[in-house]
């Protein structure tokens, strides 16, 4: 009976998680190997889907997080996939808020009742996030600290936006939590891909198949770096009890946008967005130009792409970030969709 490897694919919000998702799907399309995509979203919307090849199999789950909320849905999705299409390979995009050692639970809990091999779990670490926020500490810190620990290949991303002795500080910074796992620097995380080579990987022995998933997962998450208790179990209760709740203090805003808007006000308003709000994605239309936009706003910097949406796509944006004023942001939102807005 064949074995489907399983790929995690993790990091903060906006790090690059779809950036190389992208890569990886080419990566595969490119020898003929079948891959199918799991997509987490905190959002009630999947717009890094809209960037993914269409001919790959996807299953999307949305509003919530695979590590806690909609955990125990996680090996549904893969079993209904696995079966449906029969892939070669699973990649799993993780939403950037996950806490990977939940998520590692989750799919070796999996294994008990489908025949699945968690292979690599790739860490896309944004360098300036993490020098910046290594320097003011906090729980989102400690998520992305638990990111890198975790990995079993780190791509240290955004070196475009790193001066050379800061990428040195990122470097040592990444290596002082996970001194095992490979280490690339990337922007837009292009590298080679080997972590992903299905052949490369040890062959699993049919019979020895639950076994091994529970040692090559603890071998790595319990290195010399590890400072958790995985024989505790995975309850956000025990989490809690060291004074850390994972990412319950992440929350997200969805709006569906009434209809197109102004481009420079829906600029100003993406540019003057509160620091408690560090990632932003959507898709709009402008009054003033004749197409649709898919806008992605990470860490005070926004990009706009022009494109043409598959499927019946509503204008929406969706916002993350810790403890912003929500009622605040959705009057800003209304100001602008008010056909009258001058
Ligand atoms: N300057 C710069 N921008 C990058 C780089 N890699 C990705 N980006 C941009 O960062 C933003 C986020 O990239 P994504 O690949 O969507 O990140 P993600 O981790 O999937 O984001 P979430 O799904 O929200 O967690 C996009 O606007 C990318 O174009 C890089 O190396 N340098």
């Amino acid at each position: 009976m064949t074995v489907t490897p399983i790929h995690l694919l993790s990091g903060f919000l906006g790090s690059g998680k779809t950036t190389l998702l992208n890569h990886v799907v080419d990566y595969y399309k490119a020898q003929d190997i079948k891959a199918a995509i799991i997509m987490n979203e905190l959002g009630d919307v999947n717009l890094d889907g809209q960037f993914v090849d269409q001919a790959v199999p996807m299953a999307e789950m949305l509003s919530g997080c695979i590590c806690c909320t909609i955990r125990g849905d996680l090996s549904i999705e893969l079993k209904e996939l696995i079966e449906e299409h029969r892939p070669d390979v699973v990649i799993i995009e993780s939403t950037g808020a996950a806490n990977p050692m939940e998520i590692i639970d989750a799919i070796t809990e999996a294994t008990l009742f489908m025949r699945i091999d968690l292979r690599t779990i790739a860490t896309v670490v944004d360098g300036p996030e993490l020098l910046a926020r290594s320097k003011r500490g906090g729980r989102t810190f400690k998520l992305m600290q638990d990111q890198i620990r975790c990995a079993t290949d780190l791509i240290v991303n955004k070196a475009d936006k790193l001066a050379p002795e800061e990428l040195v500080e990122v470097q040592q910074l990444v290596r002082e939590l996970n001194a095992y796992a490979p280490l690339t620097v990337t922007v837009r995380c292009m590298t080679q891909l080997d972590m992903f080579d299905l052949k490369a990987a040890p062959k699993t022995k049919p019979d020895a198949n639950e076994k091994r998933q529970h040692d090559s997962v603890s071998e790595h998450v319990c290195g010399a770096n590890c400072n958790h208790d995985h024989g505790h179990g995975h309850d956000h209760d025990h989490d809690q009890a060291d004074g850390y709740v994972s990412h319950a203090h992440v929350m997200t805003l969805t709006h569906y946008i009434a209809g197109p808007v102004n481009s420079h006000a829906f600029e100003a308003l993406i540019k003057n967005l509160p620091q408690e709000v560090y990632r932003a994605k959507g898709i709009v239309t402008f009054t003033d130009t004749n197409s649709r936009f898919l806008f992605q706003y990470a860490y005070r910097e926004v990009e706009f792409i022009r494109i043409t949406p598959q499927g019946n796509v509503s204008d929406v944006a969706v916002f993350i970030g810790e403890h912003f004023a929500k009622d605040v942001l959705e009057k800003e939102l209304a100001k602008i969709e008010d056909p009258y807005w001058e």
